[in-house]
């Protein structure tokens, strides 16, 4: 990393993971080195842009080269710390906590799904891929001796502030929060809140638009 990236806007750290994940498709096809004007083509973020965001990191590019596909990958992974490894527990095991725990991309990725938590004994003791579900009542024993990174809240939204009080106490770093709820953290706990009924409420709005065209 060229320069301290504690400054960078979060805006920009936001445009990050499409960066990473178009240069991936990338360097899948074998291509090796790539414009600003042709990664704006693919992204759809001005050229100017997609410089200037770079820049913000020291810059990687060469005028008249482009950019070093595997590079400037290398460096956006490093940048959002996807060269890490992260324990990860999930708390719910319903519909969304089984569907994450079964996406064995995010372990490919570093993040390691140890176990999932659930208050419904019909769940206790399923297996989703090689992760368990684990009694709600194991989860401290089971924490005791281990660095949990992130907190995943897969319960309804009723429960979520309640467990993540129990996170915080754990403690883990992080809450990833899909639960539709305004959970409250200190500032030391890093949340991030996913609520995909937002994203879907934006194509209604998209697609209502386009009709009144
Ligand atoms: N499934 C989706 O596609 C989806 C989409 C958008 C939002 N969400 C949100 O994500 C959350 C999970 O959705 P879902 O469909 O998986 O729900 P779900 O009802 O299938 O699963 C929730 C699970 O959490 C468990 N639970 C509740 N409180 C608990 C606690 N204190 N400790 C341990 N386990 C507890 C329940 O027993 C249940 O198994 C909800 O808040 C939902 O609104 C889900």
């Amino acid at each position: 990393m060229k320069k301290d990236v504690k400054n960078v806007s979060m805006a920009v750290i936001r445009r990050l993971p499409k960066y990473h994940r178009r240069l991936k498709e990338l360097m899948d096809k074998d291509v090796t080195r790539i414009s600003s004007k042709e990664l704006s083509a693919m992204i759809g973020f001005t050229a100017s842009q997609i410089r200037q965001d770079l820049n913000c990191f020291g810059g990687f590019g060469q005028q008249g080269y482009g950019y070093d596909v595997a590079e400037l990958y290398g460096e956006i992974s490093r940048i959002l710390g996807l060269t890490g490894e992260y324990n990860t527990i999930i708390i719910g095991a319903g519909n969304l906590g089984q569907a994450i725990a079964n996406y064995s991309n995010f372990e490919k990725k570093g993040f390691h799904m140890l176990a999932l938590f659930e208050k419904n004994p019909r769940l206790i003791g399923l297996q989703i891929r090689d992760v368990p579900v684990l009694d709600i009542d194991e989860l401290e024993s089971f924490c005791a001796d281990k660095k949990i990174d992130i907190g995943v809240i897969c319960t309804n939204k009723e429960s979520a502030q309640d467990v993540a009080d129990t996170l915080i106490k754990l403690p883990v770093k992080a809450i990833w929060n899909f639960a539709p709820a305004d959970i409250q953290v200190p500032e030391s706990i890093t949340l991030e809140n996913v609520h995909l009924s937002d994203s879907l409420y934006i194509i209604s709005y998209l697609l209502k638009m386009n009709e009144m065209e």
